[in-house]
């Protein structure tokens, strides 16, 4: 019988889910590079599948219209973590999904459970299709350790303080972490955690999760101590 991502996935798969600004991405990415795998940020699956309802003037109150645009998301979505691209129906949406009005939307579509279904399915495949190429995959977004690869031999969850992401997220948007720019993030990071905790648990981790906190340690420290994590998977 032909192997089906339902069945088991391909690859050593690096599973790490977190709240916004923990650094998933960034460190997962890099995480990536150093061992050579490949490399999946399913927040930007939600994002793209928000612009292509945005675009579609779907209405995103209308919960049976996005599910039916999900059955229908023409997505493609690159592995290299040198390069990773997102296109939806040929068309590059890399730059536009970071959009604030796809941050604003995104949870509503996020929390629409036969679309997290839809992806999951996606996702599964998306991984095994990396596994198969370079040898494993490093997954991040906030219900791979739980539900889309609870069955990868690495899960964890990279967490950090309120403070520390509401920072650096500040710096990234506006360059300052002073109390103004703090203020201007707070919706970004705070009310959407909320919001997607609704349908995902991101902030405790599952049984068999390694929780990494990242509040007092640097974009490398942080690296390292994922690498720490799967070096000792392995032995
Ligand atoms: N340990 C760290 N120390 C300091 N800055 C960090 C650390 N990890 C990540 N950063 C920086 O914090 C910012 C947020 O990181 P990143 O985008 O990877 O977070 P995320 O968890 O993927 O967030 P989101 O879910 O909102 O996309 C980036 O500018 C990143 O370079
Ligand atoms: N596995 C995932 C990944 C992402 N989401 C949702 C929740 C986020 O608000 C949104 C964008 O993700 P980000 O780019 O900030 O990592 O996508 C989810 O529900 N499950």
């Amino acid at each position: 019988m032909p192997d089906t991502p339902e069945d088991h996935l391909s690859g050593f798969v690096i599973a790490v889910d977190g709240p916004s600004g923990s650094g998933k991405s960034s460190v997962s990415k890099q995480v990536a590079r150093s061992l050579g795998y490949g490399f999946l940020d399913t927040g930007a699956m939600y994002r793209a599948l928000t612009w292509w309802c945005l675009e579609q003037g779907v209405d995103l109150t209308d919960q049976d219209a996005v599910i039916t645009t999900a059955e229908r998301f023409p997505l493609s979505i690159g592995t290299d973590p040198d390069a990773p691209t997102v296109t939806v129906g040929g068309t590059d949406v890399a730059a536009a999904i970071r959009e604030p009005r796809i941050s604003t939307n995104v949870s509503a579509v996020a929390a629409v459970l036969p679309v997290r279904e839809i992806l999951r399915v996606l996702q599964r495949r998306l991984i095994s299709k990396a596994g198969r190429a370079t040898g494993g995959v490093v997954a991040e977004g906030r219900d791979i350790t739980t539900v889309v690869a609870p069955d990868a031999p690495v899960r964890i969850l990279l967490t950090a303080s309120q403070e520390a992401r509401l920072a650096r997220r500040s710096k990234e948007l506006h360059g300052a972490a002073d109390a103004g720019a703090v203020a201007a993030t707070r919706s970004q990071v705070v009310d959407r955690d909320r919001a997607d905790s609704a349908v995902s648990e991101f902030t405790v981790a599952a049984d068999g999760v390694t929780t990494i906190d990242t509040s007092h340690l640097d974009f490398q420290g942080s690296v390292e101590a994922v690498l720490q994590v799967v070096e000792a998977a392995r032995a």
